[in-house]
């Protein structure tokens, strides 16, 4: 049976790409190895065994640690009719969450009416069913040195693509020459820390390519 080290789990409102504004369920995976240097869940890197906690006390954090708690799809699915969770949309980011088959959480989810997001850097297999909306946030030159998968890049519903400097831009346009996404395939921006340079250069640079901009809504309103 697949097991899932979760960090995080909370009801929120999705603050990213086409589906910002939505409540939303996040869960949250223990894992990644792919190293970006402005990443803003580093908490979520290491597996270390010993540190593993209870669901229940996962869902009581109040701080960004390294603990995590091993559940399994029904599990999770208990949890969250038990938390009296509203929202009916779950969005499963990490950490790296195509380190693991997602294809049982998923599946389980929406036998039980709800509707599944991942959140992805592209650097891994993707498993998931064909209903799962993918967000790929291609990481190219992280320090990790893994590489963007073009199954991931042609899976892809929407590319997040979070920027700071004109050469970000760039190497999106590279990538995407050699690894290409679906027609329908929507291109997000989204600036780096909410720097103001970073959203001057992704406003202009949505100007220019007719793509769109995503900010983190949830850092400005200041929300999980
Ligand atoms: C923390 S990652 C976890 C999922 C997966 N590892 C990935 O990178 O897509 C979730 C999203 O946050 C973005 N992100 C992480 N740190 C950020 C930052 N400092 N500013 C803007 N976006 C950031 C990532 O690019 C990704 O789109
Ligand atoms: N509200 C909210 N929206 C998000 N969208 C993607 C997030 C992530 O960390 O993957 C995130 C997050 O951490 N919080
Ligand atoms: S791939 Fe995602 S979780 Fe991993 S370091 Fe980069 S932003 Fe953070
Ligand atoms: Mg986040």
């Amino acid at each position: 049976m697949t097991t899932y080290n979760i960090n995080e789990f909370f009801e929120t409102i999705q603050g990213e790409g086409q589906y910002t504004g939505t409540a939303s369920i996040f869960i949250r995976l223990q894992g990644c190895p792919v190293g970006c240097s402005w990443c803003d869940t580093k908490h979520t890197w290491p597996i270390n065994e010993g540190v593993g906690i209870q669901l229940k006390d996962v869902l009581a954090k109040t701080d960004e640690t390294e603990e995590w708690a091993a559940a399994n799809a029904e599990e999770l699915l208990s949890f969250i009719k038990n938390e009296g969770y509203r929202a009916k949309h779950v969005v499963i980011t990490g950490g790296e969450p195509a380190m693991y088959d997602l294809n049982p959480l998923c599946n389980v989810l929406h036998e039980n009416g709800y509707s599944t997001q991942i959140e992805t850097s592209g650097t891994f297999e993707i498993k998931v069913p064909e209903k799962t909306w993918v967000t790929v946030s291609p990481k190219i030159n992280m320090a990790g040195g893994y590489k963007v998968l073009e199954s991931c890049m042609a899976r892809a519903n929407e590319i997040k693509h979070p920027i700071a400097r004109q050469k970000h831009v760039e190497e999106l346009e590279e990538l995407i020459a050699v690894a290409p996404i679906s027609d329908d395939a929507l291109i997000y921006l989204q600036p780096i820390s909410q720097k103001t340079s970073a959203t001057k250069l992704a406003i202009e640079t949505c100007k220019d390519k007719n793509w769109r901009l995503s900010v983190q809504v949830h850092k400005y309103i200041g929300i999980s």
